[in-house]
Order: structure tokens, then sequence, then C-alpha cells
């Protein structure tokens, strides 16, 4: 059997013409244009790539775009004012600080200084903890895309076994609250699990956020189970270049999965196109609009 490509790249695509026709509609029945601020400090070459990415797809469905570039020796307090000043702004309807921060800032304390109506990632703990409770939240980016791939793929999700490999609060937790929330039975592990290879040959979805280049083995796979790769690693090809792969290894993985979701072009390109779907919810919600369909759980 060779598996059903989940095709991340594609279905991100028709979710930007679909976000572009809401915010065309916004700006002509309310003259309002959604804005989306993201706030980078440092150089680190892989949040450069993902940030000019993202500003690009920002103006293309018409969106207004605020980048932040900040020196790394930027301080806490300069961090907080900038917050403070795009919390007060009324163009700015989302607000994004890339992770990760250099050490000398605390996440945590950034993170939550941001207005949570405006959270567009997800991270402050009001939403949170509004997911965790099953109300109406931002939903952190990189689930949100997983869910609607899982969502097309196989309608519903209910009693389905889901094991999510890691628990990290961006992508594993977050993760593991959504199936929750569409009656998977879920399983979160991590690097102290027993034995993951038994856990994950019991999982109907496999989804793998781990930070470790194709650790997932085919072998590990249920025959016909789904697979999401959220892994983005960067490795040496034998020509001296590069390339990306997730942390599932794709060809033997597939080779026994029903559905799999490949990296380049699964989860990655969901995940920004989310970014920009829970900008057009936050702005509607902030003007009291009724939020469109179809562009958040
Ligand atoms: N495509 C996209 O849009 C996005 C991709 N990513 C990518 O997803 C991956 C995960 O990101 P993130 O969640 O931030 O990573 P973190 O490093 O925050 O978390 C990794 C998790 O994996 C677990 N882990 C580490 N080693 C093992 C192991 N050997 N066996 C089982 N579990 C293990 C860790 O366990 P423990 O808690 O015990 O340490 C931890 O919970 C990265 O490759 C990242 O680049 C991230 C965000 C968005
Ligand atoms: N506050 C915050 N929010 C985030 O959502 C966030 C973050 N910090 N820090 C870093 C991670 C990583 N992340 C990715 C988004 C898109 C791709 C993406 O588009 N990937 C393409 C390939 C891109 C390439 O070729 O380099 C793909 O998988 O097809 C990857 C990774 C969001 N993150």
């Amino acid at each position: 059997m060779k598996a059903h490509v989940l095709d991340g790249k594609a279905f991100a695509a028709k979710l930007r013409v679909t976000i572009a026709g809401h915010v065309a509609a916004l700006h002509q029945a309310q003259g309002i244009v959604p804005g989306l601020a993201v706030v980078l400090v440092g150089e680190d070459p892989a949040s450069q790539v993902y940030v000019r990415s993202k500003g690009k797809m920002t103006r293309e469905v018409g969106m207004q775009s605020f980048e932040h570039r900040l020196p790394d020796t930027t301080s806490e307090a300069d961090l907080l004012a900038l917050i403070a000043q795009l919390n007060a702004d009324p163009a700015v309807h989302g607000i994004l600080v890339q992770l990760p921060l250099p050490g000398h800032l605390n996440s945590d304390l950034v993170i939550n200084s941001i207005d949570p109506a405006k959270d567009v990632d997800g991270f402050h703990i009001s939403n949170v903890g509004l997911l965790g409770t099953g109300q109406k939240a931002m939903v952190p980016c990189t689930p949100l895309g997983c869910l609607m791939l899982l969502r097309d793929h196989h309608g519903s999700l209910a009693g389905k076994h889901a094991v999510v490999i890691g628990r990290s609060n961006i992508v594993g937790k977050p993760m593991a609250q959504l199936l929750l929330g569409d009656s998977c039975t879920v399983t979160i592990a991590h690097s102290r699990t027993a034995d993951l290879a038994a856990m994950v040959r019991q999982a109907d979805i496999v989804v793998a956020a781990v930070g470790r280049a194709q650790m997932v083995p085919g072998d590990w796979i249920k025959p016909g189970a789904t697979v999401v790769d959220v892994g983005i690693n960067r490795i040496a090809t034998d020509d001296g270049g590069t390339r990306l792969v997730g942390d599932v290894d794709y060809d033997s993985c597939a080779a026994v999965a029903g559905a799999i979701a490949p990296v380049p072009g699964g989860v990655g390109p969901m995940t920004i196109a989310c970014l920009l779907a829970n900008t057009v919810t936050a702005c509607c919600r902030a003007n009291g609009l009724a939020e469109p369909a179809g562009l958040t759980v």
C-alpha cells in the first residue's frame, strides 16, 4: 500500500484564497483591514526565513503586515514596551512574538503580556485555559492546521486512538487538547516514555512533534494509520547541501500508513495559513462582527 498524501501546501493555498475573500469583504463592507504584527528578536536564520514568508503571505491575502526586528541584545523592558504599544494599536489585530527568544528574556512573561484577544499564536495562559476547558479561544496555528488536515481526510475523528509524540506548549499539548475535543482517545508521549515503539504501534493517528530527524521508522506504524509529521529538521545531503526532513522516516512510513503529511509541504504551510486565519478571526471579534465559518474550530 502507498499512503495517501495529506497535501498541506495545496490545502493551505485554498485556505488563503478563502481568507483573501473574507479580507476583501471586511474592507468593502466595514473599511477594516486586518493587521498582523510579527516581532523577531535576534538573527536566527531559520526564524528570519519564516518571518519573511509570513510577511509575504500576509500581504498576498490583502492584510497589513507590521514587522519589528530587534537586536538580540534587546532588554525585556524594551520588548514589553513594544508589545504594550502593539496591544494599544487599533490597526494591529494579531501579534506574534517569534520563538525561541534569546535566553535573557523570559518568554512566559513576554507571551503573557500580549493582549489575549490579539494572541494569534494562542500561547497566552488565558487562551491555553480556554482551549483546555473547551471554550472559544485563539487556537495555536500548528495544531489547528494539523486538525484541519485530519478532519478533511477522516471526517469524524471520534473514537480513534491518537498518539502525540512531544509535549511542548506550542505543539504537543495543544494538539492533544484539540484531538481530545474531537473525541479521540489521546496518548501524549515524550522523551521519558517507556516503550515508544509499542505505544506508536497502537495509534490510528500519529502526530510527531519532536525535533529529531526521521526518528519514527515505518515499522512503528500500524498499517493504514494516519501520520502527521510536524518536525522541521535540516540535514546534510551527500552533495554537500542541506534538505528539510521531518520527524518521521517518510519512505518507510508512507509504505505502511494509510495517509501521511510530508515535510516539506504538509503542516508547515498550514501553520502560516492558520496564522492568517486567526488574524481574521481576531479582527472580527475585535470589531464585534460575526466571524467567518471554517477558520477556526
Ligand atoms: N511545521 C511547523 O509549523 C512547526 C514545526 N515545528 C517543529 O516541530 C518539532 C517540535 O517542536 P517543539 O514542540 O517546539 O519542540 P520542543 O523541543 O519544545 O519539544 C520536543 C518534544 O519532543 C520530546 N522528545 C524529545 N526527544 C524524544 C524522544 N527521543 N522520544 C520521544 N519524545 C522525545 C520532548 O520530550 P521532553 O518533554 O521529555 O523533553 C518534547 O516534549 C521541531 O522540529 C520544530 O522545528 C514547531 C512548530 C511549528
Ligand atoms: N511564536 C511562534 N509561532 C510559531 O508558529 C513558530 C515560532 N514561533 N517559531 C518557529 C516555529 C516553526 N514554524 C514554522 C512555520 C512554517 C513552516 C513552513 O512553512 N515550512 C515549510 C518549508 C519551509 C522551508 O522550506 O524552510 C514546509 O514545511 O513546507 C515551518 C516552521 C512556526 N513556528
